[in-house]
């Protein structure tokens, strides 16, 4: 496979074909002894927001790590469309926003030149811009709304800011693959909509993004593929599918709060028992069986439809005989 030409995006999504992130059976440890993941594997397409959830200390930074090359698996791989991650990261297919404690913010640089930082892959050796770069530059910081601080050094702005200054790094590197930990810790509600529509135009324009995340209930809104993690994969799939009160009380243990509504009025489940389980930042509401529901039934009529046929199976199914 040819590398792209420098002044050129390397792959523009809407004309690429799907691009697959596939980990492969990875085990990585710390020089400390400890082993942050084993055996992991999933498998991931573009065209797909993907939520990475787990518990603090349950290896989804690391899993980033992995996947950048920052640590070596001790066994298994990570591949990006049939090609080693190394030839992928060269050639400019994964981008990566690492969570603020990342990164050093005494260093001397503006928010401007963190931006050109995503364009390196596009210059020659000598790094000097050309008018391409700057202008993807600009107009990755207008689409994250923070180009009015183009001059400002990256030290001197809020948590949020930053954040988005380093998306914007991401969107001028203009990756197939984009990596963003924790992108809401520390976001205003407004920022944090903001980003969610953008990751959803990206996803829609064929990119792939992997995000990983606390915030529980924000992941069913906008992210359509789930992987919960625990050191291992404890699950990965469609939301819905992953998404299951089971699965999440399995993830995340005693962290969760529990509320039982023996009657609500939730959507169409009235006089039906609700669970509630919530992160304390936005809580997830699951009816009968266990299933997720949504904030909105928009968008959600196979789901929904899916959910009247089994219960109507199963109130078609004979009653089990009582001993
Ligand atoms: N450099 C390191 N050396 C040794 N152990 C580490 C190192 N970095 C992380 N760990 C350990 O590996 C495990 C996974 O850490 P990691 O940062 O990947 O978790 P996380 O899921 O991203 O957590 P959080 O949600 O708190 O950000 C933790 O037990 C952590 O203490």
């Amino acid at each position: 496979m040819t590398e792209s030409p420098p002044d050129s995006p390397p792959h523009s999504p809407a004309e690429s074909p799907p691009l697959e992130l596939s980990v492969e059976d990875i085990t990585v440890s710390y020089p400390n002894g400890h082993v942050a993941l084993r055996d992991t594997r999933f498998r991931l397409e573009s065209g797909r927001i993907c939520a990475l959830v787990g518990v603090n200390g349950s290896g989804k930074s690391t899993l980033f790590r992995a996947i950048m090359g920052f640590v070596k698996p001790s066994r298994g791989r990570v591949q990006v469309g049939g090609r080693s991650m190394q030839s992928a990261l060269k050639a400019g297919l994964i981008a990566y926003v690492p969570q603020a404690e990342e990164v050093d913010w005494t260093f001397p640089v503006s928010v401007w030149d963190v931006v050109l930082m995503g364009r390196y892959g596009y210059m020659n050796f000598l790094r000097m811009p050309r008018a391409r770069d700057r202008e993807v530059a600009e107009e990755s910081l207008r689409r994250v709304g923070m180009l009015e601080y183009r001059d400002r050094q990256i030290g001197e702005l809020s948590g949020g800011q930053k954040k988005r200054v380093f998306l914007a790094r991401a969107l001028a590197q203009r990756s197939r693959i984009i990596l963003l930990d924790e992108p809401f810790t520390g976001v205003d509600v407004q920022t944090e909509t903001a980003i969610i529509k953008l990751l959803r135009e990206l996803c829609a324009a064929g990119h792939l993004i992997l995000v990983s995340t606390h915030n529980l209930g924000a992941v069913p809104e906008f992210c359509d593929w789930v992987v919960l993690i625990n050191r291992t994969v404890l699950a990965a799939g469609p939301t819905e599918q992953v998404f299951t009160q089971d699965n999440l009380v399995r993830a995340f243990g005693g962290v969760l709060r529990h509320f039982k509504f023996d009657e609500s009025t939730v959507q169409k489940h009235d006089e039906k028992a609700v669970t509630l389980l919530t992160d304390d930042e936005r809580p997830l509401v699951f009816g009968k069986g266990g299933h997720l529901e949504y904030s909105h039934r928009e968008g959600k009529e196979d789901v929904l439809a899916e959910r009247d046929e089994e219960e109507a199976e199963a109130a078609a199914a004979p009653e089990p005989r009582s001993r």
